[in-house]
C-alpha cells in the first residue's frame, strides 16, 4: 500500500496552520513525522483519519481517495482516548469490536500485546490504576488489538521512560516487519534514528525536509569529518587552512572539520601527522537527526 499526502492545507480562524504538506508512506516501512510543538504533525494526522477536512489537497491510498473506514487502521490520537473507571480488558475488546475485528481475533490480540509490553497481569484492572507511562502503554495496545494494515501513532514516545521507548521501538520494528503502513510523529528525535527508514520534518505548517534518513545523514555529512584532538582551534586552523578546511565546529568533545568540496580525508590526516597533533580520533561524520533537527527546525 502507499500513502499519499498531497498538497495539504488547513487554516483555523484564518490562521494557516498546514502550507502545502505533501509526503508519501509505504507499507513496510516506518515513516517519522516530526516537527517542533505547534508545527502542525497533529493537525495532519487529523486531517488524515478525517477527524475534521482539509481545506485544500487529498489523501490517496494507492491512487484512490483514502478514506479511514476502509481499512483496518490503528489510531493513537494525541487526546488518548479511553476510559479511566473501566477494566483494560474490557475495554481493548470494546474498541477493538468497534473497529471491526473479529472477537476470538481480539482476545488473541489483547493477550500478546499485553504480553508484549509487559502488562498482562493488569487485564482486569482499571485504567487508572496504572501509572501514567503504562496507561501509554496500553492506549498503544488499543491502537493494535485490530490487527491493522495502517497504523498512525500521535506522539507514541511522550511519557515513556528509556525502557518502554525501547520496547515501543521494538513493536514498531514488527509492524515494519509485517509490511504495516506506520507513521508515527514525534519531537524527540532519540531513538527514532534507529529504526525509521524515512523522515518527514515539518515546521511552522511547511515541510522542510523529507526523504531517507540515511541520505539525508550522508548529504549532510559531506565534505565534514570528525576529529577528536586536544589541540586547539587556533593549532589547527595554522595547520589544515592551507590543506581545504574551511571551518570547524567544536562538538562536545571533538570538532567537526568542514571542508572544502571533494577534499579527501588523507589530505587532511597528513598534515595533521606531520604537525605531530595529538590525534584520538579521526572518523567521517554524520551528523546525528538531533543535529540535522535543531539545523532545519530550530530559530535562527
Ligand atoms: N482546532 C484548532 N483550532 C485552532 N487552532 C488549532 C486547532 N488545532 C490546532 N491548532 C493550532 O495549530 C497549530 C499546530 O498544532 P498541532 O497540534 O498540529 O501541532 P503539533 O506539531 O502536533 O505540536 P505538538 O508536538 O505540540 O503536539 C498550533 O498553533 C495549534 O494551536
Amino acid at each position: 500500500m502507499k500513502l499519499e499526502i498531497r498538497n495539504i492545507h488547513k487554516s483555523f480562524s484564518g490562521q494557516k496552520i498546514l502550507k502545502d504538506i505533501s509526503f508519501q508512506v509505504e507499507s513496510g516501512k516506518a515513516m517519522g513525522f516530526l516537527g517542533r510543538n505547534g508545527a502542525g504533525k497533529t493537525t495532519t494526522l487529523r486531517a488524515l483519519m478525517g477527524v475534521f477536512k482539509q481545506d485544500a489537497g487529498e489523501f490517496l491510498m494507492d491512487g484512490k481517495i483514502f478514506n479511514p473506514d476502509d481499512y483496518k487502521v490503528g489510531y493513537l490520537p494525541e487526546e488518548r482516548g479511553m476510559y479511566p473507571k473501566e477494566e483494560i480488558g474490557h475495554q481493548l475488546r470494546y474498541f477493538g469490536m468497534l473497529r471491526g475485528g473479529e472477537k476470538k481475533e481480539i482476545e488473541a490480540n489483547i493477550d500478546y500485546w499485553l504480553g508484549r509490553v509487559d502488562l498482562l497481569e493488569y487485564k482486569k484492572k482499571k485504567l487508572e490504576t496504572l501509572s501514567k507511562g503504562n496507561q501509554q502503554k496500553i492506549q498503544i495496545v488499543e491502537a493494535l488489538v485490530n490487527n491493522p494494515d495502517i497504523v498512525i501513532l500521535d506522539e507514541p514516545f511522550s511519557g515513556l521512560d528509556p525502557v518502554n521507548s525501547m520496547v515501543l521501538k521494538d513493536i514498531i520494528l514488527e509492524l515494519i516487519k509485517k509490511k504495516k503502513l506506520v507513521i508515527f510523529s514525534s519531537h524527540q528525535m532519540s531513538y527514532v534514528e534507529e529504526f525509521c527508514d524515512e523522515i518527514t520534518l515539518i515546521n511552522k505548517g511547511e515541510i522542510v525536509l523529507h526523504g531517507s534518513l540515511q541520505k539525508i545523514k550522508e548529504e549532510r555529512g559531506k565534505d565534514r569529518l570528525r576529529l577528536k584532538t586536544s589541540a586547539s582551534e587556533d593549532t589547527l586552523y595554522s595547520v589544515l587552512s592551507p590543506h581545504g578546511l574551511k571551518d570547524l565546529k567544536k562538538d562536545k568533545l571533538s570538532y567537526i572539520l568542514h571542508m572544502a568540496e571533494n577534499t579527501e580525508s588523507d589530505a587532511i590526516l597528513r598534515p595533521l601527522l606531520d604537525s605531530n597533533v595529538e590525534i584520538e580520533s579521526f572518523s567521517p561524520y554524520y551528523p546525528t537527526l538531533t543535529d540535522i533537527f535543531v539545523e532545519t527546525a530550530g530559530e535562527k
